[in-house]
């Protein structure tokens, strides 16, 4: 008989039984935890159960997402007017937010066959099937091919306007606690991309209706930080952040490999604190943002940029807060906080709505929150709920 022995480490445990296991494996994989029975011909098992959550999903999400940033800083630098047309609300969206949506779907898919596929995504290809369409829907099948064919490999696919219609519209899930589903912001902060400043590519993964892993690429935003009064000598710009639940948050350079841990600020005092909010006034009140700061004591002016990078900016400690209250009768969506909120909690970040509930992502593509999404590190969450109550009370009693 064989001895039986136990390994625990940090994310595994291993069960042996018998000492020589050359002869035979099997691996079974399942929801992250591989489960390998290895059996020497006088069939004494082995059974190995190792848990590494999301490692091949994290892998895939950090390659697509990278891939579509390529896209993306392409068109961003050739961006011409004729890119941008309107869909019914009114916002631009560009051949980047579909090529962009494309390619990653269509890598997510090929790097993870053994998967069901489910993505909750922005866009969809209804525009590009009308006869109006058809032009944007070859540049945009060009646009994903030329990117897939710079991957480096020699047996890439060639894409058809048919198969870059397909991908698009795998994006068509709609979510909720049951099952993994994809959450893709192809283009976040569209405004900024169309002004030449901050976007992100914004891409989440989704178990049981909780966020367990994030990818955040931001072409635009600075190695260095940029938080208030941060004067560096680098301009480096194009940041890829990444988190899986459990295992903190990252920061690499975009096509880069050298990947540094990041973590929120630790100030307490709301006197040292600076804020992030929208660059567009539309998207989140300016004016309920500077009472709130008021009340804190926050000193510093509001850093205002666009899309999630105010997520990763937050994550690394740039500035210490991150306050988001839209204008009446907007609804938040999952992907427009996905990845962000789980880059800034394993970061040791908070993220809430204004009452200081968690964001519950199981309820399909819409977020409901009450009033608004507030962000800060553990110490000074405290004290914002209370300014951002305050602030909301004489709102609310000045209408
Ligand atoms: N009226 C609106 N109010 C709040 N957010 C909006 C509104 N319209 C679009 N958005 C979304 O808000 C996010 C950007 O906000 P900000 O840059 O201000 O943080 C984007 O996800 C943007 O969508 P999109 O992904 O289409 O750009
Ligand atoms: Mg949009
Ligand atoms: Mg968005
Ligand atoms: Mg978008």
């Amino acid at each position: 008989m064989g001895t039986a022995t136990f390994w625990w480490r940090a994310r595994s445990i291993s069960v042996g039984v018998g000492s020589d296991w050359r002869l035979y494996e099997a691996r079974i994989q399942k929801r992250g935890i591989v489960v390998s029975t290895r059996r020497r011909s006088s069939s004494l098992p082995t059974l190995i159960v190792s848990s590494m959550p999301y490692e091949k999903e994290l892998a895939a999400a950090k390659k697509a997402a990278t891939l579509a940033a390529r896209l993306c800083q392409k068109v961003q630098k050739a961006l011409l007017q004729s890119d941008v047309h309107s869909k019914s609300d009114k916002s631009p969206v560009t051949v980047a937010d579909y090529g962009s949506q494309a390619l990653i779907s269509f890598i997510l898919e090929r790097e993870l066959p053994s998967e069901p596929f489910s993505i909750v995504a922005e866009e969809d290809s209804g525009d590009l099937r009308k006869e109006s369409g058809q032009d944007t829907l070859k540049r945009i099948t060009e646009l994903v091919n030329d990117t897939l064919a710079s991957e480096g490999s020699n047996s890439f696919s060639i894409l058809t306007t048919d198969d870059v219609l397909t991908a698009i519209d795998n994006g068509k899930s709609e979510g909720g606690s049951v099952g993994l589903h994809w959450v893709l912001d192809p283009i976040d902060g569209t405004k900024g991309f169309v002004r030449g400043d901050q976007y992100a590519i914004a891409l989440g993964l989704l178990h049981e209706g909780k966020v367990v892993l994030g990818v955040l690429a931001c072409p635009n935003l600075p190695l260095a930080s940029i938080g208030s009064n941060q004067q560096h000598s680098s301009n480096e710009v194009g940041c890829l952040f990444f988190a899986k639940v459990g295992d903190g948050t990252y920061m690499q350079a975009l096509g880069g490999s050298t990947q540094t841990r990041v973590h929120v600020c630790d100030i307490d005092n709301p006197e040292e604190a600076s804020f992030f909010e929208s660059f567009e006034a539309a998207h989140s009140s300016h004016d309920l943002s500077s009472s709130i700061a008021e009340k804190l004591g926050v000193k510093a002016p509001p850093v205002r940029i666009d899309s999630q990078a105010k997520y990763g900016a937050l994550s690394r400690g740039d500035g210490a807060i991150y306050l988001r209250f839209p204008h009446k009768g907007y609804r938040e969506k999952i992907w427009d906080h996905a990845a962000g909120s789980i880059v800034v909690t394993e970061a040791g970040g908070i993220v809430t709505d204004a009452a200081g509930n968690p964001l519950d992502f199981s309820k399909g593509k819409f977020l409901d929150v009450v009033s608004g999404i507030i962000v800060t590190n553990q110490k000074l969450m405290p004290s914002l709920l209370r300014a951002v109550k305050e602030a909301l009370n004489e709102k609310a009693s000045s209408l």
